[in-house]
């Protein structure tokens, strides 16, 4: 099996739901014969280890750890789910305490044992915060992590698909921006159906507004349908990131990362925003918008500001002044 590098991809979370299908994915789409699954939980990550070594990939090369060294140590690409999900009834948010700790004490690892690494991608919820967090600590440069944010996008995209009854590749341009939360704010103005801007298709805009609410209650809506959070879309999408910074097909979906711009006035948050992930890291450009859509975006990184601050009252991090000396890159 030819397979796109030989380098180390280190799947945080293996045990679990998002996790498991990672490891399947990137096997089946050909991202490196060398992946360690780790986890706390070992017989879970066991279980998963012996599966997909009962999947029998042609040249695969599987490992299993529950030591944080030996699945850190030489790694060049990690992705990790590796925190709790949430349950029926529950935001994104309720799981800020417990899955930041988890996420500074991932950051602290990948300083101490792969400082060395080319990408890294945070998917556990609050994904812009987790990602935050283990960006200060990791040391890692801005480009260098993301998060996944791109399922709002998604969902958007499927629902104005099913709206207008065209194949969903044929909704070019429905992007969510900001905070991968209740928060997030849904763009129509970019929108394209079949090639016709959106603008033209003579929606309501109270079922636009519908469409809107439907999008961000996308993954509570799958908690509601299956009796657990999603697990398959983010796997692929996350694994569709790390791809294109192993130098595959540029990820174009929205991702969350690193902002600190004067001219934009967003200042030291990890928010989705106009993206292109390729060999060389996370690039962003400008959000376009109309006025209303760009006050959701203010409002949306102001919510993520409130969070940014209570990971720092809740000394998970320091004090925005005090980062550089965790990490010289910001
Ligand atoms: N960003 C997104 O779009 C998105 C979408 C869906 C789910 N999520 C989030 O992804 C996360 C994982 O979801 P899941 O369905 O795979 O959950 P899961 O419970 O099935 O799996 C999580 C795994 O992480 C492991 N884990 C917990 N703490 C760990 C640690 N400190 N180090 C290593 N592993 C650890 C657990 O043992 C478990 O095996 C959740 O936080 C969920 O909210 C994000």
């Amino acid at each position: 099996m030819e397979f796109l590098t030989n380098d180390k991809l280190l799947i945080v979370g293996a045990g679990g739901m998002i996790g498991s299908n990672m490891v399947q994915s990137a096997l089946m789409l050909g991202l490196t014969p060398n992946i360690c699954l780790y986890d706390i939980y070992e017989p879970g990550v066991h279980g998963v280890y012996d599966e997909m070594q009962q999947c029998a990939f042609p040249g695969a090369n599987i490992t299993y750890t529950v030591d944080p060294e030996e699945a850190f140590t030489n790694a060049k690409f990690i992705i990790s789910s590796g925190g709790a999900p949430r349950k029926e009834g529950m935001t994104r948010e309720d799981l800020l305490k417990g899955n930041c700790k988890i996420a500074a004490e991932f950051g602290e690892n990948i300083k101490k044992y792969c400082p060395e690494v080319n990408h890294v991608v945070v998917i556990f919820n609050p994904a812009d915060v987790t990602a935050l967090t283990a960006l200060i600590h990791s040391g890692l440069k801005p480009n260098q992590l993301t998060s996944l944010a791109a399922l709002d996008s998604t969902r958007l995209q499927q629902a104005l698909a099913h709206e207008f009854g065209v194949q969903q590749d044929k909704v070019t341009g429905a992007h969510t921006y900001g905070g991968h939360g209740e928060q997030m704010a849904v763009f129509a103005s970019q929108v394209k159906i079949d090639g016709k801007p959106l603008s033209e298709m003579g929606l309501s805009a109270e079922r636009w507004e519908e469409i809107k609410h439907k999008t961000v209650q996308g993954g509570s809506n799958i908690i509601k349908l299956r009796g657990r959070s999603s697990f398959q879309s983010p796997a692929y999408n996350a694994v569709k990131m790390i791809e294109a910074a192993m130098g595959g097909e540029p990820f174009t979906l929205p991702a969350g990362c690193y902002v600190n711009d004067d001219k934009l006035g967003f200042k030291n948050v990890m928010m989705a925003m106009p993206t292109t992930i390729d060999k060389t890291g996370v690039h962003y450009s400008e959000p376009t918008g109309t006025p209303e859509e760009l006050a959701e975006l203010q409002k949306s990184y102001e919510h993520l500001c409130k969070m940014r601050q209570e990971i720092i009252d809740l000394d998970i991090v320091p004090s925005i002044e005090a980062w550089k000396n965790d990490n010289a890159n910001l």
